[in-house]
């Protein structure tokens, strides 16, 4: 299997507050792109890493890629390329950086710094078996409800129906799929119009089959300030239970 992955991190992290693009913030003074780099660079499935920059930040993410030591000397090699208005054209854009060599392509959010590499192997090792897209996610610890629109603003939104939980699923990344396939529906989906949350979304848009693997709690994305929190006491539970 050769595997490339490619990290969006060109969004700006509204949700997140004021301050630098969210992928440059830092978690345990090192910011949350390298964390999420170091992670995929850990799975010797990851041969090549495209990382999809602030349009007007290319070069310095590519400085301080290299200040922390990961300028394709060591380990994967590393592309940086300009990202677009949405994640999904930032994704569009990374993987034409893709080189043709890779068979299997792997999509993280570098908001999400603190997976696991088991993850990202049991996620690329599902399509080197055979899977065209493979999720990693977990069950929820919620209820959900579906809920139509509010009759006026600042009333109460009317609830339609409570789907059965045990059938839900929280996605996370990295997502995998065969390189085909995810260019495929990535170019259909610009010509179309059509929008995802998410890559597999596309696939299951175009009739492609997705399955899930398992993900992990701590592969959670960081989007407002509470998660950053929690990165933290996480990164901090990592590195002293490495001191013993
Ligand atoms: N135009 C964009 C928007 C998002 N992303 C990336 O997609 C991942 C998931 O997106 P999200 O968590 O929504 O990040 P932001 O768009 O930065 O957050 P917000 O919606 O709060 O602004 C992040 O790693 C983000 O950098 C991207 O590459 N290009
Ligand atoms: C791709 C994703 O992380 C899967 O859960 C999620 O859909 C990204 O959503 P965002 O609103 O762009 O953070």
């Amino acid at each position: 299997m050769n595997a490339a992955a490619v990290v969006p991190a060109a969004g700006r992290g509204e949700r997140l507050g004021p301050g630098a693009p969210k992928a440059l913030r830092e978690l345990g003074g090192v910011p949350l792109l390298v964390h999420a780099v170091r992670a995929l660079s850990r799975s010797r499935a990851v041969t090549r890493v495209v990382v999809v920059a602030p349009a007007d930040g290319v070069a310095r993410v590519r400085a301080l890629l290299e200040q922390f030591g990961l300028d394709g000397h060591d380990g994967a090699g590393i592309t940086v390329v300009p990202g677009g208005a949405t994640r999904q054209e930032s994704v569009r854009l990374g993987l034409a950086a893709v080189p043709a060599t890779a068979d299997v392509v792997l999509v993280h959010d570098a908001a999400r710094p603190l997976v696991p590499v088991d993850v990202v192997d049991a996620v690329a090792r599902a399509v080197a078996d055979g899977a065209e897209a493979v999720v990693p996610a977990v069950p929820l610890a919620d209820t959900v409800k579906q809920v139509a629109p509010a009759a006026a603003p600042g009333r109460p939104e009317p609830v339609v129906g409570t789907p059965d939980r045990s059938t839900l699923r929280a996605v996370q990344t990295p997502q995998g799929f065969r390189r085909e396939v995810l260019l495929a529906v990535h170019e259909k989906a610009l010509s179309d119009g059509v929008e995802a949350t998410d890559d597999a979304g596309l696939v299951e848009r175009y009739g492609g089959s997705v399955v899930v693997v398992p993900g992990h709690e701590e592969a959670f994305k960081v989007t407002r300030q509470l998660d950053l929190v929690l990165a933290e006491a996480v990164l901090a539970r990592r590195r002293a239970l490495d001191e013993f």
